[in-house]
């Protein structure tokens, strides 16, 4: 699967200007493995994944999943796709099997082999002792396990899963990962996921992109991506008694801290990050260098490399920053074209 310098332009509507969703995105995912786009909301992962499924269209570029051009044989892609969306497809008025034999005959399955298929995806994803509740009554991990089961009915080679666990608890996080890792082991299905959760793409993904304002700043392995940043990371949290007057506290802080060695200096807010070849050397020259300059400290940490670190370098904004201020042109939906349905 791949996607080569997508680009696509939402309408504004409404006197809204336009949104540069896709601007030049590109990405290779080898077959048989996980592949992760991370990123804020608003990046563009949902729109490529859609571009991908054919439910969207580019307006230029060109992307191929299961060998089939996507824009060229929309129908080809379709019979090889699995799509879990962000928002579920099931009906909650209708128990979990038959949601499923459902979708096992909209897929075209005869009666029984649809109840076979439903018997089984249910029993895989534990759900066999809540088959016959409806779905309304079902935890939020058992209703994005269905979700899940849903999208594999017809035992596609690819499966795009967005968001998979955005909003579940750890324990149901936990047991979607275990299922997700099963389905590449096991089944050697090529997954795209999208996530803003930097440990779930560390943990599941053999590649991850890492995509901000519609195109991919980095892509490679986790640990190729980590590696590529020498030393430790520091993060210092200014306490409350230090003024936060943005700019200005800004350049104060790296001031304080010039001499002590690190390096890539970022403050957001109160928080300074840097990076240190020796961070346990590092780090009580840049406390004592933040005290010399009358700027409280409230806590400080030292850590290995993160995905987290290697968004900000590439990135330079964390993305729990990114995610809570979101993009620049980046609005609601509210007011502006509706989803298109590619034909
Ligand atoms: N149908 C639409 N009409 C107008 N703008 C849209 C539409 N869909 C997405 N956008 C805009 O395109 C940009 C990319 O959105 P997209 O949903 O692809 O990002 P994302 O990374 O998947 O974020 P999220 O995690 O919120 O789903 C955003 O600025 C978004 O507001």
């Amino acid at each position: 699967m791949d996607a080569v310098a997508l680009r696509k332009t939402y309408p504004g509507g409404r006197g809204r200007p336009p949104v540069r969703a896709l601007d030049g995105l590109s990405f290779a995912v080898p077959t048989g493995t996980v592949f992760a786009l991370l990123g804020p909301n608003g990046a563009g992962k949902s729109t490529t994944t859609k571009i991908l499924a054919t439910l969207s269209r580019a307006d230029s570029g060109t992307a191929h999943v299961a060998g089939t051009d996507v824009a060229r044989h929309p129908e080809r892609v379709r019979r090889a796709i699995g799509y879990v969306a962000q928002k579920p497809v099931t009906d909650p008025m209708d128990t979990g099997r038959e949601n499923l034999v459902l979708a096992g005959r909209l897929q075209g399955l005869g009666a029984r082999d649809a109840r076979a298929r439903a018997a089984e995806l249910l029993d895989r994803f534990s759900l066999t002792d809540a088959a016959d509740r409806l779905v309304t009554t079902y935890s939020g991990g058992m209703a994005r396990k269905l979700d899940v089961a849903m999208g594999l009915v017809h035992r596609p080679q690819v499966l795009f899963l967005d968001e998979p666990t955005t909003g579940l608890d750890p324990e149901a996080r936990a047991e979607m990962w275990a299922e997700i890792e099963r389905m590449t082991a096991v089944e050697c299905m090529t997954i795209l996921l999208t996530t803003h959760y930097l440990e779930e793409a560390d943990r599941l993904a053999a590649n991850v992109a890492i995509v901000d304002e519609g195109r991919v700043v980095v892509a490679g392995t986790p640990d190729a991506l980590k590696d590529e940043l020498r030393g430790d990371g520091i993060v210092v949290e200014l306490a409350p008694g230090a003024p936060d007057d943005g700019a200005s506290l800004a350049g104060r802080v790296a001031d304080a801290v010039r001499a002590s060695g690190v390096r890539d200096v970022r403050v957001e807010g109160r928080t300074l990050r840097a990076r240190a070849d020796a961070g346990a050397v590092a780090l009580p020259a840049v406390l004592a260098g933040l005290d010399a300059a009358g700027l409280p400290v409230a806590s400080a940490t030292l850590a290995r490399p993160s995905l987290d670190d290697v968004y900000l370098r590439h990135t330079g904004r964390s993305l729990a920053a990114a995610q809570a201020g979101g993009r620049s042109a980046a609005g609601d939906h509210a007011g502006a074209a509706a989803e298109e349905v590619a034909a």
